[in-house]
């Protein structure tokens, strides 16, 4: 693989007796699609925290873009772009302000926030919608944009916390022309989904049960190894044996 952009060694975290997450162990590489897979509670939030410098590890170590998770937590954050369906825009805020706003929370300067908005506006094609409120726009549009501000400040790896949940399946392919066209480009993606089918546009998945990471591979591989024609059915043979679902 060539250069690494998440490096992970055992990586565990506990909340008093209970392991969130048990020394899972795996590397990215950079340009890499890499899809984070698990029934709810399987660990997957917690893990994310710990990649992104939010929550520290109480065992084994991860570094991100070749910093320490647990001692160099500033570094990543500068390194990192984050979406997720929960935290994301603001809703009042036009389309070009939260463009604007994300790049001063990101550090960029005055000059180079005007020339990307401008930039991300044209890619998006949302000149039309320049100034109109982020909360009146489409779903699907809306997660565009997500997703155009988490790469703002051209970050090495963007984590994307289920990017297309809610939306139609044509919209989520066009998502995901987006995040291969990003990842061509050398960012790797880091995404976690409950759709089986963009699951199998992932270059490797791995599947989280109960806090371990139990199967990693490509999604030809994984489909070889559990003996399973998609990653569905992989997914339902590893979840069949799981002691959490909190879903
Ligand atoms: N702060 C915490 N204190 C105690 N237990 C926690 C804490 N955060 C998470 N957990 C527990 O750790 C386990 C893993 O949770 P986590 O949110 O990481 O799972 P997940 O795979 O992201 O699930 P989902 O898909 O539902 O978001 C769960 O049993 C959860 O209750």
């Amino acid at each position: 693989m060539n250069e690494l952009i998440i490096e992970a060694q055992n990586l565990t975290r506990k909340f008093g007796d209970f392991t969130a997450v048990d020394h899972i162990t795996f590397d990215v590489g950079r340009g890499e699609i890499f899809g984070f897979l698990g029934a709810n509670g399987a660990g997957k939030t917690t893990a994310m925290r710990m990649l992104t410098g939010l929550l520290s590890p109480t065992a084994g170590e991860a570094r991100v873009a070749g910093y320490d998770v647990a001692s160099q937590a500033e570094q990543i954050k500068q390194e990192i772009g984050y979406m997720s369906q929960k935290f994301s825009l603001y809703g009042d805020l036009t389309v070009y302000e939260n463009i604007r706003l994300y790049g001063g929370i990101y550090g960029l300067g005055d000059e180079e926030i005007r020339k990307k908005s401008a930039e991300l506006v044209e890619m998006l094609q949302m000149e039309a919608l320049r100034d109109k409120r982020v909360g009146a726009l489409p779903l699907g549009w809306k997660q565009k944009l997500a997703f155009s501000v988490a790469l703002i400040h051209e970050p090495k790896i963007v984590f994307m916390d289920e990017p297309t949940g809610g939306v139609d399946p044509i919209t989520r392919r066009q998502f995901w022309e987006q995040i291969y066209k990003v990842a061509e480009e050398g960012t790797t993606v880091f995404v976690t989904t409950h759709y089986m089918d963009e699951a199998e546009y992932c270059d490797r998945v791995s599947i989280m049960v109960d806090g371990r990471m139990d199967a990693l591979g490509s999604p030809a591989e994984l489909k070889k190894q559990f003996e399973a024609e998609d990653i569905e059915q992989v997914f339902i043979k590893l979840a069949r044996g799981a002691d959490r679902d909190e879903g």
